[in-house]
Parts: C-alpha cells; sequence; structure tokens
C-alpha cells in the first residue's frame, strides 16, 4: 500500500540526515518540505522565532501539543538545558510512531516523553502522571479550534505560573481568531505577535507569545 508523508519524510531524514545530529534532522525535514512534499512543520522561519523564544525562557518544564512528525520537537529539544522536563503530545499513533523515529535519529529520545492521546483528556491529568506542577513555556501547534479550549484547561488545572510562556503557531493562516482573541483581551496575559510567514510560503503568517501573568 502506498506510504504516507510523514513515512516519506521520515525516508528523507534517514537518506540525508546524519545520525545524533539534530541541525542535520532539521535541514533534512526542511529540503524535503522546500523540494518533495509540503508538510505541517512549524519550518525554518517561524522555527528561528521559536528557537530565540525557548532560548530566552530557557524552561525547566515544557509542554507542546500537536507533535506531528517531531520536527519542532527536535527544535526544541536541541536547545534544553540538561534535567528538562519536556512532554510533547500526539493524538494520531501513526504520525507519533514516525515522530518517535525522527527524535531519536537526532539522538534526543532521551530528553523528550512522547504521549499518545488527546489533550483534553491529558491535560487534566498531567500533575498526576509527570509530577509536573507548572510549564514554564508551551508550544501549541495542534488542531487549531483546541488552542482556546486547551488554555482554559491549563488554567483550571493549575498549569501555569507566573512568568509562564505560551507559544501559539498559526495565529492567522490556518488562523486561531478566538485564542487570539482571548489571550490579547485578557488582563492575565500580555501577548506579543512575531509576524513571519506560512511553512515554506510566502502567504503570511505568525506566532503570538503570551505571557501568563498569574
Ligand atoms: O492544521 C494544522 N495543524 C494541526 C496539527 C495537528 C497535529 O496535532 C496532532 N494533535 C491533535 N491533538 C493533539 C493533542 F496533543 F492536543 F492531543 C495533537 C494531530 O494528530 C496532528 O498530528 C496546520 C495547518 C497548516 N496549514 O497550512 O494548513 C499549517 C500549520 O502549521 C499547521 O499546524
Ligand atoms: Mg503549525
Amino acid at each position: 500500500t502506498r506510504s504516507t508523508r510523514p513515512q516519506r519524510m521520515l525516508k528523507a531524514v534517514q537518506k540525508n540526515a546524519i545520525r545524533g545530529n539534530p541541525e542535520s534532522v532539521i535541514s533534512a525535514i526542511d529540503y524535503f518540505c522546500k523540494h518533495s512534499e509540503w508538510a505541517m512543520n512549524v519550518g525554518d522561519e517561524k522555527g528561528c522565532i521559536l528557537d530565540s523564544v525557548v532560548t530566552e525562557v530557557d524552561p525547566s518544564t515544557v509542554l507542546e501539543l500537536g507533535t506531528y512528525c517531531g520536527y519542532s520537537t527536535v527544535r526544541i529539544a536541541r536547545l534544553l538545558s540538561p534535567g528538562t522536563k519536556f512532554i510533547t503530545v500526539e493524538f494520531n499513533p501513526a504520525s507519533a510512531e514516525v515522530a518517535r523515529k525522527i527524535i531519536a535519529y537526532a539522538g534526543l529520545q532521551d530528553k523528550v516523553t512522547l504521549v499518545e492521546g488527546a489533550s483534553g483528556d491529558l491535560i487534566p491529568q498531567i500533575k498526576k502522571l509527570y509530577g509536573i506542577t507548572t510549564f514554564d513555556f508551551i508550544f501549541l501547534d495542534h488542531w487549531k479550534d483546541r488552542y482556546l479550549p486547551d488554555i482554559k484547561l491549563f488554567e483550571e488545572y493549575g498549569l501555569l505560573g507566573k512568568g509562564s510562556v505560551l507559544l501559539a503557531d498559526n495565529v492567522i493562516c490556518p488562523g486561531t481568531p478566538e485564542y487570539l482573541e482571548y489571550v490579547r483581551n485578557s488582563p492575565r496575559y500580555e501577548s506579543r505577535y512575531y509576524p513571519s510567514h506560512l511553512e515554506y510560503t510566502k502567504v503570511e503568517d505568525g506566532l503570538e507569545k503570551s505571557l501568563f501573568l498569574g
């Protein structure tokens, strides 16, 4: 049967990247997406903004919603200090399988806990299951209609502390209007928009960084 795009992306990593070298894995995926098949990774342009925010926050606890093939997982994990707790959540088992292999190929498997499931089910259990009190950094890149309900779950279950930073992908394209309206109008957040482009295209998109004020 025909392979899937994530499986072809994995093959491109295994063919063109150097095992244990995260930079080469990132480059191999970007090359694949520019020259073979577009895929919904955060990409190199928005990826540099992601890198700068992760470096600035230097988090001890990280949550990513929407692992997909693990591209942003590798981007984030390669920048983390030893001992950082990094949880990434993926709903689709086939994507999770590819992501595990790409994360392992980059040599970052010991820095990442990949959890399969739905955010709505998982968020209420994270404290109990993973011994996390609050997240210093959260990257939102999953289903766009889940950003708002999930940030409300973070608040409800006390997973945000004063200074927690949320970074949301695709706030313009495909767009997350209800989420944007919430974080930009809530007195509990300080929000800032980072203009950029939809991965591998000239279409406008960007990242919204929101600081939880407590
Ligand atoms: O739809 C987009 N992304 C949706 C991304 C969805 C991915 O997040 C997973 N997920 C769902 N729930 C969870 C969790 F963890 F919550 F349980 C994880 C899904 O299985 C899928 O792999 C998208 C689309 C475009 N585009 O141009 O169309 C560009 C982009 O950058 C995008 O991110
Ligand atoms: Mg995205």
